[in-house]
């Protein structure tokens, strides 16, 4: 039966590169888990095994810990740029290279020992604790012409106490929910963002900067919406992002609803009713999963539907 070769990639994936910058007593860290994933001229290696044309993974595990020497990681999005270049433009069989980071966080140690000998300093210069909020994640594209950079982050897991409300559903016979007019709202937010930046001799996002407004917006519009439904929610932190960033076009979002219910007390003659501060029962399965893509009006929809769940 014939066959033809369809789309393929390799690389390697994974590679956990951490990489610390001196200045003086004052230590930076960043902490990045890097994939690369390489297309190109490679029907030989598949069809006869010819590895002419390959550029071993080893290779790219070597390059990406080279260059974070070599150059430095400035943002996670920069570095991506700077890798998916090098393997298309100097890599000649290449014509499409994927990074994909995720990068972990951390910060400072608060000094608290006054007769510590790091006197003087607020923080141990070279002491770090995990920061546990969320995963920001990137991923860079690049075909030799035009790059596409995806920034985001996953599981940043925020709750409202109140100011949400679920009613006006439909109900046919499998129906039980209950309409209700306080409830709480929580949810482990997963998203990515598409900047319009596509190309080296436009000016470039300040990325760390384009980071942190835009997890404040989406933290910000959480905070300041009356939810009537979590999709509403969701689309007014995707508006708000659209509307602050003008570097951002495109926004997906993919939210479990981590439901929260009123636990029934009535067993025992306790009123537990929200407004008198209720006990809840924090379900983690079955969630609902409430997904949308917000975009600049005009925009081209290309972030995969399904990209969030990675
Ligand atoms: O915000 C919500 N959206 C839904 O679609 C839904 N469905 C459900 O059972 N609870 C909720 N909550």
């Amino acid at each position: 039966m014939a066959t033809i070769l369809g789309q393929n990639q390799y690389g390697k994936a994974e590679n956990r590169v951490v990489k610390i910058t001196r200045d003086g007593d004052t230590h930076h860290i960043k902490d990045l888990n890097v994939s690369v994933a390489l297309s190109g001229d490679l029907e030989e290696v598949h069809l006869n095994g010819s590895n002419a044309n390959v550029l071993p993974t080893d290779t790219t595990k070597n390059t990406v810990f080279a260059f974070a020497k070599e150059y430095g990681i400035e943002s996670a999005e920069q570095f991506g740029i700077h890798l998916a270049r090098h393997f298309v433009d100097d890599i000649a069989p290449m014509n499409r290279a994927r990074i994909r980071i995720e990068e972990y966080s951390w910060e400072r140690i608060a000094n608290s020992d006054a007769n510590s000998k790091f006197i003087g300093a607020d923080e141990v210069r070279h002491s770090f604790v995990r920061k546990g909020q969320e995963t920001r994640v990137a991923q860079i594209t690049y075909d030799g012409e035009k790059f596409e950079v995806l920034s985001g982050l996953k599981d940043l897991t925020v709750l409202n106490s109140t100011n949400s409300e679920f009613w006006g559903f439909i109900k046919d016979k499998y129906t039980t929910l209950q309409e209700d007019y306080d409830r709480i709202l929580a949810t482990s937010l997963s998203t990515w963002w598409r900047h319009n930046w596509t190309c080296d001799d436009e000016r470039m996002p300040n990325w760390e900067k384009s980071y942190e407004q835009t997890k404040k917006h989406l933290l910000q519009a959480f905070a300041e919406t009356y939810s009537l439904s979590l999709q509403q929610t969701m689309y007014q932190m995707g508006s708000r992002v659209i509307n602050s960033r003008s570097e951002i076009d495109e926004i997906r979002m993919s939210a479990p609803n981590k439901h929260h219910f009123r636990q029934d007390l009535s067993f025992c003659g306790l009123d537990n009713d929200a407004k008198d501060g209720a006990v809840y029962y924090a379900a983690d399965r079955p969630y609902g999963l409430i997904e949308a893509t917000i975009l600049r009006d005009g925009a081209d929809q290309r972030i995969p539907v399904d990209m969030t769940n990675l």
